[in-house]
């Protein structure tokens, strides 16, 4: 086939999610407690990445069919042509052995096995199983995408603890209205590609009301730091405050009927959960640094 640039190899990684996935990860990392070199602590996270990177090249590599038909994908490396899927087999499963094995040398071997078990989950359990089978699809794959935070908290203390899975109940219950906001302004192209999306399998009324419960949940959820004593006001106001724009978002969209403007406020959610979620963890660990360093 020929043609295929760095960039388009780099675009299997799936860089753009992965940097949000990445800085969950960091910033479970940096929440644990115990000593490791900042060096070390690059390498963990640059491990991360790359595993990240790896599961969406096997995402890809074995979604290539589906993605070809949609028009959102359609312009991805294996789909358009300019890399051969066999490449992309080899990139994930290259990178996969090598993020898990340089995690496991340079931190702890619990901490490669959970990578690994990260990237299974989302290349073999969510792509090749759930994706096509289920309209709760996303709900349970979304663990794969929730889990890099417990992975960040174990490269430092080997093990996991209530706070990593605190941090991973947020991404998990994020997850849900996350993906089905972009769902319901993109259910033509899981239609087409005959995927079980929530919206082209239960109507749009049913995953509005989905969206709603888990913005609910997720709200909730992160009010759990100030709970159990590892975050405070600042952190706290913060989670308030985004999360109150969330749900009046979760809200809007639940009311909103006329088709156009449905779309335009699924989209404005959609948008809206990626900073969300940034700012949350920000927010968390700016919450741990101010403390540590006296000045809250
Ligand atoms: C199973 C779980 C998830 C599903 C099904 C999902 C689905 C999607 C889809 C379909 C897109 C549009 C991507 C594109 O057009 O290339 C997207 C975008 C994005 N997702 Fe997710 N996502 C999931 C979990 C996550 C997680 C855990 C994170 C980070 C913590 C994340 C971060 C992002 C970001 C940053 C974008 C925007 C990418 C861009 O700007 O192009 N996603 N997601
Ligand atoms: C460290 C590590 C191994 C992290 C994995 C993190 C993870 C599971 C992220 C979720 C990624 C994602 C883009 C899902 C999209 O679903 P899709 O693949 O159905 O979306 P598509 O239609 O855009 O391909």
């Amino acid at each position: 086939m020929g043609g295929a640039r760095v960039g388009d190899y780099f675009a299997l990684l799936k860089p753009k999610v992965m940097s949000l996935v990445v800085f969950t990860a960091l910033i479970g990392l940096l929440l644990a407690p115990g000593e490791i070199h900042p060096v070390v602590a690059a390498i963990a996270i640059l491990c991360i990445a790359l595993g990240g990177g790896a599961s969406g090249a096997l995402n890809m590599w074995y979604d290539s069919d589906i993605d070809a038909v949609m028009s959102r994908t359609a312009n991805r490396p294996i789909p358009s042509g300019r890399v051969e899927r066999d490449d992309a087999l080899t990139l994930g499963l290259v990178l996969s052995f090598f993020s898990v094995v340089t995690l496991g040398l340079a931190t702890n071997w619990f901490a490669a096995g959970f990578l690994a078990f990260t990237i299974f989950f989302y290349a073999v359990v969510y792509s090749m199983w759930l994706k096509r089978s289920t309209p709760q699809n996303i709900v349970i794959g979304g663990a794969a995408g929730a889990f890099p935070p417990m992975v960040g908290w174990a490269a430092v203390t080997g093990g996991v603890s209530l706070e990593g899975f605190v941090l991973f109940l947020i991404v998990f219950l994020w997850t849900p209205p996350h993906f089905w906001a972009l769902a319901l302004y993109k259910q033509g192209d899981y239609g087409a590609a005959g995927v079980p999306m929530l919206p082209n399998v239960a109507g749009e009324q049913a995953t509005k009301v989905q969206i709603l419960v888990y913005s609910v949940l997720l709200v909730a959820s992160t009010l759990a730091p100030q709970v159990l004593g590892f975050a405070g006001w600042l952190y706290t106001s913060v989670a308030v405050v985004t999360g109150a724009s969330f749900l009046w978002l979760a809200v809007k969209l639940y009311r909103t009927g006329a088709d156009t403007q449905m779309r335009r406020t699924a989209r404005q959610l959609f948008t809206y959960s990626l900073s969300y979620l940034f700012i949350i963890f920000l927010a968390l660990i700016t919450d741990y640094a101010m403390h540590s360093l006296g000045v809250l």
